[in-house]
């Protein structure tokens, strides 16, 4: 889950910058401009699935250097039917192609705090661009209903159109979310292994997961990209994001070199990136690394973001392997929901 919630910073030279960020940390920007680059490693991921662990290690190793290193990487062979993925999109097609007043039927603003609903073009900006950020948004939360492991019945948080305005809608977002939130529980326990702990690690965790889906849409721009972007600078707040972008390229991903890098869009796969939480609890092992979405594709864009985190309940206590005497906690403790408040509410404000 994101908002734009960066502050630049002018540096003296045309268009070097600092960002700031919620999570406290501070970055700077070499040019707004981004680059094609090869850092953002493709990892095949098929070996999830097999019975043998060497084979489940070796994915994880990749995940471990990846997550290390950049923050960033394409996971391919994941094992989802692009149909799901293909019916998403379909929907999202449907549903921002609606009358304005229908989509704010279900106006985000009706559930403070929480990201849920529809948020409208140009709703989030920043002070630094003369235009609010080019995309719209509907965002569901995670839904008993539709996860095959549920231990609970509570009600889900999110909000909905009557069935009649648009048959199929709920059950086609809900049929991909349900995919990703299977493979979303395996590579939990990748990530375990990859921070060299036991795959179950996390497995009290992730019951009752936090799992939003987003979809989105970006027309195309045609403000320079100082004074418009379609999602500002930000990093995600939850444990691990994965994307599903169309076959337009528009994100982008900040190196520790300072340069914005293309995520170009490869078709068939997730881009997977580290979130706050999973920072905080590796001790900043994982690296939550800063991105933002510029539509210049000359294309209308959509992208379908899923925000995987842990039980709002449990504590976000540091990984063992992360804390040693010689490197101590770098974050006060509390809770994953108390954590996805202050943030939500915080990007919701726009206060950040
Ligand atoms: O549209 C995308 O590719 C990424 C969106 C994103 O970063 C977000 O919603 O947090
Ligand atoms: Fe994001």
């Amino acid at each position: 889950m994101s908002a734009s919630t960066t502050q630049l910073e002018d540096q003296g030279t045309p268009q070097a910058s600092t960002i700031r960020l919620p999570n406290g940390k501070i970055h700077n920007v070499k040019s707004n401009i981004s680059i094609e680059a090869d850092e953002i490693p493709v990892i095949d991921v098929s070996g999830i699935y097999s019975e043998d662990i060497e084979d489940r290690k070796a994915v994880a190793e990749k995940v471990r250097e990846a997550s290390h290193r950049i923050g960033f990487f394409y996971a391919i062979n994941h094992g989802i039917d692009p149909k799901y993925a293909d019916g998403a999109f379909e929907q999202a097609k449907r549903f921002f192609a609606l009358p304005l007043e229908k989509k704010l039927e279900v106006d985000t603003a009706r559930v403070p705090g929480e990201f849920v609903g529809y948020h409208a073009m140009e709703l989030y900006s920043s002070k630094e661009r003369k235009q609010g950020d080019l995309s719209e948004a509907f965002n569901l939360a995670y839904d008993a209903n539709y996860d095959p492991e549920a231990i609970t019945d509570d009600p889900s948080l999110s909000i909905w159109l009557p069935e009649s305005d648009l048959p199929g809608f709920k059950d086609g977002l809900y049929a991909y979310h349900t995919e990703i939130l299977k493979f979303a529980r395996k590579m939990t326990r990748i990530f375990a292994l990859a921070l060299h702990l036991p795959e179950e690690f996390f497995a009290d965790y992730i019951k009752r997961p936090e799992a939003g889906m987003r979809i989105l849409h970006y027309p195309q721009q045609e403000y320079s990209v100082d004074d418009q972007n379609g999602i500002g600078a930000h990093t995600d707040f939850e444990c691990f994001t994965m994307v599903t972008q169309d076959e337009s390229s528009g994100l982008e991903v900040l190196s520790k070199s300072g340069d914005w890098i293309k995520a170009k869009p490869i078709p068939g796969s997730f881009v997977i990136n580290i979130g706050d939480c999973l920072m905080r609890q590796t001790n900043d092992f994982f690296v939550s690394t800063v991105h933002r979405v510029i539509n210049m594709s000359g294309n209308e864009r959509y992208s379908i973001p899923f925000f995987y985190g842990f039980d709002r309940k449990k504590i976000l206590e540091p990984v063992p392997t992360c804390v040693s005497e010689d490197n101590p906690m770098k974050y006060p403790l509390m809770t994953s929901g108390e954590y996805y408040k202050w943030r939500a509410s915080k990007a919701k404000d726009g206060e950040l």
